[in-house]
C-alpha cells in the first residue's frame, strides 16, 4: 500500500481531466491556475499538497505509533492503520460514486480528496514501524535478514501496479481516467484483514504476560517445543528492562548508530528518487511526451525498479559488500544526473515534438538511474540499519529511521514543482552535488557490515578511523538472536 501511494499520484496529476478539475476546484478560492511555462504548469503548492499531504498525515502518524507500539503493542497501530485505511476508502467513496456526482458534485466533494490522502497517510505512519517491527519480532532469526529485503521488494511492486493501473485506466478510458485510479485505492479497505493477527510474543513478554507470551509463540511457531526460544526472549527482556533505548541512543556510545539512523533515510531520499517516481509523467509531459506516453514511459521504470531490485537481492547482496554497493549505485546514479545536465534534460525549454531516438535515450537513462537506486540506496537503506542497530537501541533508532524518511519524503513533494519551475534542468545539478556528499560519508563513515553479526559490528566501530573516538572497548552488546 505504501508503494501503491507512492505510485499513483504522479500519474494522476499529470493528466489533463485531473489538473482542470483540480484547478477548478481549488483555483477559485485560491487564486490559482496552471501556468503557460511548462516547467511551471504544476507548480501549485495545493497540486503538491495533494501528493506530500499523504507523507505529512504518515510523519505525524509515525510519532504516535511509535508510542503506541511500547505501551500497547504492535497490534493497535496496526488495527488503527486499518480503520484509517478504510475512511480513506470511504471519502473516496463519498466523493466519486454519489449518485449526484455530477461535475457540480465533484467540486462540492472535491475537498474530499485531500482528505482520502490524509487518511491514507494516517494509515500508512501508523502500519509503516508497527508492521516493520512486528515482521522482525515475529520471524525466525535466520528469516529476518531474507524479510527486510523483500520491504523494498513489495514497495518497488506497489509502485509498478499503481503505474500499470494509471496506463491501464487511462488508455481504456478518455477524459476522465484519473476518478479510475483513485477508485483502485478503495480496494486497500482489505488491508483490515491484519487486524485478525496475533499479538508479538516480545510485547506480551516485555509486559509482564508471560503465559500468554508463550502460548502466543507456540500458536506462531506451529509446535509446543518454544521453551528455548521462550527462555530466551525472557533472558533479553531482563537485559532490556534495564536499558531504555531512548535514553541508551543519545549516550556517545551509540552515537555512530544515531547518525546513521538519520543519515540512510535522509540520504536515500536526497538521491532524487522521488523525483522520478512521484513525477516521471510530469517530467515527460514537460519535456513534449503525450499524455499515454508519458504514463507507459512511467510503468516502464516502474518495471525495471522492480527488477532491479529482485537482481540486488538475488544475486548482488550475495556477492557484494554493502559499500561497493552503495557507492558503485551512488556514482551511477551520479552520472545519469551529469548526463541529464549535460543534455539539458527538457531541450532547456524548446518543448515540441520530440524526435523518437530522443524519447528512447530519455527513458533509458532514467531507467539506468532508477536501477543504479535500486540496488544500492533502495535494498540497502532498509536492509543496513538492521544491521547495524544493536538491541538495545533498535527500536529507538528504527522509529528515527522511519521519521526521517517520511519527512523527507513530503520535503521532495511538496517543493519538486516549484524547484522544477524555477531551476528547470538545474534542478538535477542539485541532485548531482547531493550524490556527491553521499558518496563521500558512505566512503568514510559506513563500515562494512556485510555477514558481521552485531556482536562483531561492536569491535566494526572500535576499529573504524572516525567512530572509534565515540566507542569504549567495555561495553558489551547483546546478540541479535533475541
Ligand atoms: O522504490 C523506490 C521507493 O523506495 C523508497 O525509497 C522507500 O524505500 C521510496 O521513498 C521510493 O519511492
Amino acid at each position: 500500500m505504501f508503494g501503491f501511494h507512492l505510485g499513483i499520484s504522479g500519474g494522476m496529476i499529470s493528466m489533463d481531466s485531473f489538473l482542470k478539475f483540480f484547478y477548478q476546484v481549488y483555483g477559485k478560492e485560491n487564486n490559482i491556475k496552471p501556468s503557460n511555462d511548462p516547467y511551471c504548469k504544476f507548480d501549485s503548492q495545493i497540486l503538491a499538497l495533494f501528493t506530500s499531504s499523504l507523507y505529512l498525515a504518515a510523519l505525524i502518524a509515525s510519532v504516535f505509533a511509535s508510542f503506541v507500539i511500547q505501551r500497547f503493542g504492535r497490534r493497535p497501530p496496526m488495527i488503527c492503520g486499518g480503520v484509517f485505511f478504510y475512511l480513506g476508502g470511504v471519502s473516496v467513496f463519498c466523493a466519486f460514486f454519489r449518485p449526484d456526482a455530477e461535475l457540480d458534485g465533484f467540486q462540492k466533494y472535491g475537498w474530499l480528496l485531500i482528505v482520502s490522502r490524509v487518511f491514507y497517510g494516517l494509515g500508512i505512519g501508523s502500519t509503516h514501524q508497527s508492521l516493520s517491527m512486528y515482521i522482525y519480532e515475529v520471524a525466525r532469526y535466520q528469516d529476518r535478514k531474507l524479510l527486510n529485503m523483500i520491504f523494498p521488494l513489495v514497495i518497488s511492486i506497489g509502485i509498478f501496479a499503481a503505474n500499470v493501473i494509471n496506463y491501464v485506466v487511462a488508455i481504456k478510458e478518455k477524459g476522465e481516467a484519473w476518478r479510475n485510479s483513485l477508485r483502485f485505492e478503495i480496494f486497500q479497505m482489505i488491508y483490515l484483514i491484519c487486524t485478525f493477527l496475533l499479538e508479538s510474543p516480545i510485547y506480551l513478554i516485555e509486559r509482564g504476560l508471560y503465559e500468554k507470551g508463550k502460548m502466543e509463540l507456540i500458536l506462531i511457531r506451529k509446535t509446543t517445543d518454544v521453551e528455548e526460544e521462550f527462555n530466551n526472549l525472557m533472558a533479553a527482556n531482563e537485559y532490556r528492562a534495564m536499558k531504555d533505548p531512548w535514553i541508551s541512543l543519545l549516550k556517545r556510545q551509540y552515537r555512530p548508530q544515531l547518525i546513521l539512523a538519520i543519515a540512510i533515510p535522509l540520504f536515500q531520499q536526497l538521491t532524487g528518487i522521488n523525483v522520478i517516481i512521484f513525477y516521471a509523467p510530469i517530467l515527460f509531459k514537460t519535456i513534449g511526451f503525450g499524455a499515454h506516453a508519458s504514463l507507459m514511459y512511467a510503468m516502464i521504470i516502474g518495471g525495471c525498479n522492480v527488477i532491479a531490485t529482485l537482481v540486488s537481492i538475488f544475486t548482488l547482496n550475495k556477492k557484494f559488500g554493502r559499500r561497493t554497493l552503495f557507492l558503485q549505485g551512488g556514482i551511477q546514479m551520479f552520472i545519469c544526473q551529469i548526463l541529464a545536465i549535460a543534455y539539458k534534460f527538457g531541450l532547456d525549454g524548446n518543448v515540441g515534438i520530440l524526435p523518437k531516438w530522443y524519447a528512447i535515450v530519455v527513458v533509458c537513462g532514467i531507467c539506468v538511474y532508477v536501477a543504479g537506486f535500486a540496488w544500492s540506496w533502495g535494498s540497502l537503506g532498509w536492509l543496513v540499519p538492521s544491521e547495524i542497530f544493536s538491541f538495545e537501541v533498535r527500536s529507538a533508532a528504527q522509529s528515527i529511521n522511519v521519521f526521517v524518511n517520511m519527512i523527507f519524503t513530503f520535503v521532495i513533494a511538496q517543493i519538486f514543482t516549484t524547484m522544477f519551475c524555477h531551476m528547470k534542468f538545474g534542478l538535477f545539478i542539485f541532485f548531482a552535488c547531493m550524490l556527491i556528499v553521499i558518496n563521500t560519508f558512505i566512503y568514510k563513515l559506513l563500515p562494512e557490515t556485510k555477514d558481521i553479526s552485531i556482536e562483531e559490528m561492536h569491535v566494526i566501530w572500535q576499529s573504524h578511523p572516525y567512530w572509534k573516538k565515540f566507542v569504549k572497548p567495555i561495553d558489551i552488546t547483546i546478540s541479535d538472536e533475541f
